[in-house]
């Protein structure tokens, strides 16, 4: 019998999985044999050179984008091979995402977005989900803001509202295209440590792509990609070492 994801201490696994775009040579592998897995309770950073293959990892890891080869876990549940809708509830479940393009519903002001995730579950927050959502909102610098639409809104506040959404419902797992990619550097550390407090005091898992050492510095591992391939598995590095690391993997590149 196959061990069960959540024994291995792991909230999502891929094994074996390859991905490949276009055909001939023309073809592009995105990935290539890649097996890991994202450990409970942990902020995991996935860094590499541009196209090295990081968002493909986190969109198949999330069930968001399907592999050429290999299979992917949430939980104990394998996701490859899963139909859309049972695709759907499962992320609606498990997953909380900040992506790089916000995916802000425009016609919905700040609040209704940040609930959606709730509105899709088919339930209201109860009252101590909405205690959380409004601590984030204050946390988050959002206060006065919730009444707007995204494109009322600069690109470091919709950041931060994406980041309310994904906190709010307590997902297992949050998946993270660089989440402080728009953001200056003081909010982008206040994001940091509010995605770490999510770790340390609520036991969530983080997995978090970053070109940015010093966001991947607030890291507990930093897996590095390079040519569709991990090639180096860490702990917790400082953001001089990231960038010597980053540095090393771009020559070679
Ligand atoms: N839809 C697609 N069609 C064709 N090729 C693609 C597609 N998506 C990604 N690729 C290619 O797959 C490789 C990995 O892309 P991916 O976006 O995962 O890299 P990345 O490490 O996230 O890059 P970046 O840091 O620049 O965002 C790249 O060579 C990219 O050009």
């Amino acid at each position: 019998m196959e061990i069960r994801t959540s024994e291995m201490g792991l909230v999502a696994r891929v094994a074996r999985l390859g991905k490949h775009y276009g055909e001939g040579e023309h073809r592009v592998t995105a990935l290539d044999d890649v097996s890991i897995g994202i450990r409970r309770g942990q902020f995991t950073a996935i860094m590499g050179p541009s196209g090295s293959g990081k968002s493909t990892l986190m969109h198949v890891m999330a069930g968001l984008d399907t592999p050429s080869e290999g299979r992917a876990w949430l939980g104990d549940d394998e996701i490859t091979g899963l139909g859309d809708a049972e695709l759907t509830r499962l992320r609606r479940r498990r997953i909380g995402f900040v992506f790089q393009a916000f995916n802000l519903v425009p016609t919905l002001d700040a609040m209704d977005n940040i609930r959606l995730p709730f509105e899709l579950d088919g339930r209201r927050p109860s009252a101590e989900e909405r205690e959380r959502i409004d601590a984030l909102i204050g946390a988050l610098g959002l206060v006065g803001r919730t009444g707007h639409r995204p494109h009322e809104l600069s690109g470091g506040q919709q950041q931060r509202v994406a980041i309310a959404r994904a906190l709010a419902t307590r997902p297992d797992v949050i998946f993270a295209d660089e989440p402080t990619g728009a953001l200056d550097s003081r909010t982008s550390r206040e994001v940091l440590q509010l995605l770490r407090a999510a770790v340390v005091e609520r036991g969530q898992s983080i997995a978090m792509v970053t070109h940015d050492p010093v966001a991947a510095s607030h890291a507990d591992r930093i897996l590095f990609l390079a040519d569709g391939r991990i090639v180096s598995d860490c702990g917790a590095m400082s953001a001089e070492q990231i960038s010597e690391t980053m540095l090393h993997l771009e020559r070679v590149a």
